[in-house]
């Protein structure tokens, strides 16, 4: 089956990406559409050739840390009804795991991740380009709990990430994204609303 939309769901971290696109995944699973989900942060350049200290000082909020080449690439793939080597990432090693898994090509692909639409390589090949507006200081709070429980962090270290990178990069590159986007979605992953209009102009786009 060859792939009819391609939907960006680009925000800062903490924004609710992964939860708006989880739910959206359920909801057009549950209509009976053919839907696969990438993420950008399994296209992080890996570290395995640094220390672990040299890769805990790495910009990890910069473009320029994500192979978008291959994000590009399998985009490309996947629209030509080819299947691809999806790369796995592991956050608390800061490096790619060594086995990849295969992905088919689906009618709907989601894609989620912070610098989507900060890389205007990428952006020809989105049908439809989402931005999630959620305070920083939600997106922080909600990243302090998730990096303790599910990244392997401390709070010394996410707050010290937050100062160096995180907060500067996410005003260079993130918030500026925004501009790009064709719906902005306020009230984070559970925005009713935004579901039923995104779920809507699929349908369309898909019955063109
Ligand atoms: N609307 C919400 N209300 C409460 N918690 C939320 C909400 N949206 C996301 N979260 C939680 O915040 C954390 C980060 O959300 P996530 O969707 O992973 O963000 P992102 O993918 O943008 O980094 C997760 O633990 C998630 O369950
Ligand atoms: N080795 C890494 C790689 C990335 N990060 C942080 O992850 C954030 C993006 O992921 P979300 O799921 O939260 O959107 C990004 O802000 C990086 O700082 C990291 O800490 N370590």
């Amino acid at each position: 089956m060859s792939v009819s939309c391609v939907i960006a769901i680009a925000g800062a971290s903490g924004s609710g990406k992964s939860l708006f696109t989880q739910t959206l995944i359920q909801e057009a699973l549950g209509d009976g559409l053919d839907v696969r989900t990438l993420c950008e942060d399994h296209y992080y350049r890996d570290q395995s050739h640094l220390s672990m200290a040299q890769r805990q000082q790495t910009n990890y909020d910069h473009p320029q840390a994500f192979e978008h080449e291959l994000l590009e690439q399998h985009l490309h793939q996947l629209k030509a009804g080819e299947s691809i080597d999806y790369p796995q990432y592991c956050f608390n090693t800061h490096t790619r795991k060594p086995k990849t898994h295969a992905v088919e090509p689906a009618q709907i692909i989601l894609v989620e991740g912070i610098m989507l639409l900060a890389s205007p390589e990428l952006l020809p090949l989105f049908d439809i380009k989402v931005f999630m507006d959620t305070p920083p200081d939600i997106c922080l709070i909600r990243r302090i709990k998730r990096d303790m429980q599910e990244r392997g962090r401390s709070l010394d270290s996410i707050t010290e990430q937050y100062e160096a990178t995180v907060k500067p990069m996410y005003h260079q590159f993130v918030e500026p994204s925004r501009f790009k986007a064709d719906v902005v979605v306020t009230q984070g992953g559970e925005n009713r609303i935004a579901l039923d209009i995104l779920k809507s102009h699929i349908q369309q786009l898909l019955n063109q």
